[in-house]
């Protein structure tokens, strides 16, 4: 009988460095051969594009899987169960199998669906890693104002949870085998030691905690934990697992992303600007994609976790490619969806 094949699976919310971990994972994993499945929310493949861009040979363009149905916690059935069927068909199969879940995706279906008989009998997963944005954590992002929401719950007895920010906070960290701290650059030393009590605090497992800047942790930190966590994944319930015993299908219903599309833009620098007001005014949490610059022959890659944006020319457009800006967005699902769109159209 062949041995199972380990599958990483790395969490973490929006913005947190999954995929920069992974890129990062992917130069430095020797020469093991890494299937890549990446899950993303939102319209548009951002993710997979970076990763297909990192021209790592262990993981080929033909490696990486793009899930684009949703989170991958809800389309397990028909997406991601489907997808592991036909990879493990190939004649070449993969040393590691490596599933970056979107950052609003509850991993616990996930890993129970590696307990389904296809799927058991011929991989385990190697461990859940949950990335932390530990610059978010230290802002206090996921220590929400409980005052605030208890008043709220008064007011609607349906109310029956923390804010869904919070609480997929501590379904990610109680899923974790291994919870990297990133973005230690971003703060102190006492910044990092309140980090890691706030996130000891969250759960009653105590998962090995690492530190990492840029996702920079070595490929045998992260793999070959060798854990088989769809055996204790009942030890690690989600919020909405203890709060529905009898199976309501879980949702994303709380949050909401729309894509942007615009034109060329002629002052990046203004552009950015005004678009953290826009961030900061609707409480975005997430924006990302590309731009056109005008007259420039490099595409401009921008990605936003809060008011915080990095911007980097990845490549040149291809020969014969469409110029776009497009961005995608994420937010709370009261965040006023036109009237962003309106400000950031209004920006061009
Ligand atoms: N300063 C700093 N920035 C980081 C670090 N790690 C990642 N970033 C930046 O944070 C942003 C988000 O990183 P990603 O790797 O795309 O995050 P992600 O978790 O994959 O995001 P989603 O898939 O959208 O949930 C990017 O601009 C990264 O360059 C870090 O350690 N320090």
């Amino acid at each position: 009988m062949q041995q199972k094949i380990p599958a990483t699976v790395i969490t973490g919310f929006l913005g947190a460095g999954k995929t920069t971990m992974i890129r990062n994972l992917l130069t430095n994993a020797g020469g093991k051969k890494i299937a890549l499945i990446i899950n993303e929310f939102g319209d548009l493949g951002v993710d997979g594009d970076v990763l297909k861009g990192c021209g790592a040979e262990n993981c080929t363009e033909d490696d990486i899987i793009e899930l684009t149905n949703g989170c991958i916690c809800c389309t397990v059935a028909d997406d991601f169960i489907p997808t592991m069927t036909k990879l493990l068909e190939r004649d070449q199969r993969p040393d590691h199998i490596v599933i970056e879940t979107s950052g609003l995706a509850l991993p616990q279906p996930l890993v129970a669906a590696f307990n389904w008989p296809d799927i058991r009998s011929e991989v385990t997963v190697d461990g859940v890693i949950t990335v932390v944005d530990s610059a978010a954590v230290a802002a206090g992002r996921f220590a929400d104002d409980h005052d605030a929401v208890d008043a709220r719950r008064v007011e609607d007895a349906s109310l029956d949870h923390e804010s869904p920010i919070e609480e997929l906070f501590e379904d990610q960290l109680t899923c974790a085998d291994l919870i990297v701290l990133n973005k230690t650059d971003l703060i102190d030393a006492d910044g990092l030691g309140r980090v890691k009590s706030e996130v000891a605090s969250r759960i009653a497992r105590k998962p090995v905690m690492i530190e990492a800047k840029n996702g920079e942790v070595p490929a045998s930190v992260l793999l070959g934990l060798g854990i088989g966590t769809e055996d204790d994944i009942g030890n690690r319930k989600s919020h909405h697992e203890l709060e529905h015993e009898d199976g309501e299908p879980h949702d994303h219903d709380e949050f909401d992303s729309f894509v942007v599309e615009l034109g060329a833009i002629a002052d990046t620098a203004a552009f950015v600007e005004k678009l953290k007001g826009i961030i900061a005014e609707h409480d975005v949490l997430r924006l990302k994609g590309f731009i056109d610059v005008s007259g420039k022959p490099m595409r401009l890659q921008l990605q936003a976790v809060g008011a915080r944006i990095d911007q980097y020319f990845d490549r040149a457009w291809a020969p014969g490619e469409a110029r776009s800006t497009r961005l995608v967005v994420i937010g709370l699902h009261e965040m006023d969806q036109d009237a962003v769109r309106k400000a950031i159209e209004a920006l061009v």
